[in-house]
């Protein structure tokens, strides 16, 4: 990452883990040893971010003060887009120096390699408003009717899954929430305004730990160590 950019990441850390099913919140699942949400400050802090501020539910952040303590920590909404402006009100909206990029990365991203970090800043860096890391689509995708039909089968070539971290501008991220609209990622909001949302390589390495497989997968990953090394798309 280039060393003399001033970077903030806002980790959005509120989710319920209902699709998990842990009985607990997502982020503070046992990951081999640490939770995912500190493995997941672990991988931004080791690349470079200078500051850090993670949302949470409200009843979990004296717990997250002392389970990350150089973060910022912040009470997270009720959806994720929410959550991202509680950050963004403590950060970029407080008056405080404006960062050269924010970065905004899902805590449940927590095996996301450096390489993913760097390309993202990189890119907002060189000019960029906004900017995703996204890999192909590997899957034969179906579009099927509510009775389980298939309707059609879609052209995959030019769709990409899309990825955290997103990086911004400070001003192009701060414009893209200023309506208060949710979205499922922060690039939409910024799309939903013709910004453009320029797409760099993500890395397998950084799925969402969404589902008890993926945290099967990802545990298996740390436990042989695999979390640190670059897997490619
Ligand atoms: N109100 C919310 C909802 C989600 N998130 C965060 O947004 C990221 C991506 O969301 P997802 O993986 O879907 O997490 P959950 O909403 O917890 O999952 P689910 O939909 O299965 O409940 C996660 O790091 C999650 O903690 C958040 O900060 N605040
Ligand atoms: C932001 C995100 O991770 C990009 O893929 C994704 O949109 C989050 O979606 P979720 O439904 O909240 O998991």
């Amino acid at each position: 990452m280039t060393s003399a950019a001033s970077t903030v990441a806002l980790i959005p850390a509120a989710g319920s883990g209902t699709r998990l099913g842990a009985g607990i919140p997502k982020a503070f699942v046992d990951l081999a040893g640490r939770t995912i949400l500190q493995r997941c400050v672990d991988g931004v802090l080791a690349a470079g971010v200078g500051h850090v501020v993670v949302a949470v539910p409200a009843d979990l952040i004296a717990a997250t003060r002392a389970d990350v303590p150089d973060a910022q920590v912040v009470v997270g909404g009720s959806v994720r887009s929410d959550s991202v402006r509680a950050c963004l009100a403590a950060t970029v909206g407080a008056g405080t120096s404006e960062p050269d990029v924010v970065l905004v990365h899902d805590a449940a991203r927590a095996l996301t390699p450096p390489a993913v970090f760097a390309r993202v800043v990189d890119a907002v860096l060189s000019g960029h408003d906004a900017v995703i890391p996204a890999v192909p689509v590997t899957d034969t995708l179906k579009r099927v009717d509510v009775d389980g039909t298939v309707v059609a089968t879609v052209d995959r070539s030019p769709l990409r899954a899309v990825q955290t971290p997103q990086g911004f501008r400070p001003e192009a991220l701060a414009r893209a929430h200023a309506s208060g609209a949710d979205a499922t990622d922060d690039a939409g909001l910024a799309e939903a305004l013709g910004m453009g949302v320029h797409v760099v390589d993500g890395d397998l390495m950084a799925f969402k730990i969404t589902t008890e497989w993926d945290l099967r997968l990802a545990r298996m990953l740390c436990e042989q160590g695999a979390a640190a090394a670059p897997a490619t798309p």
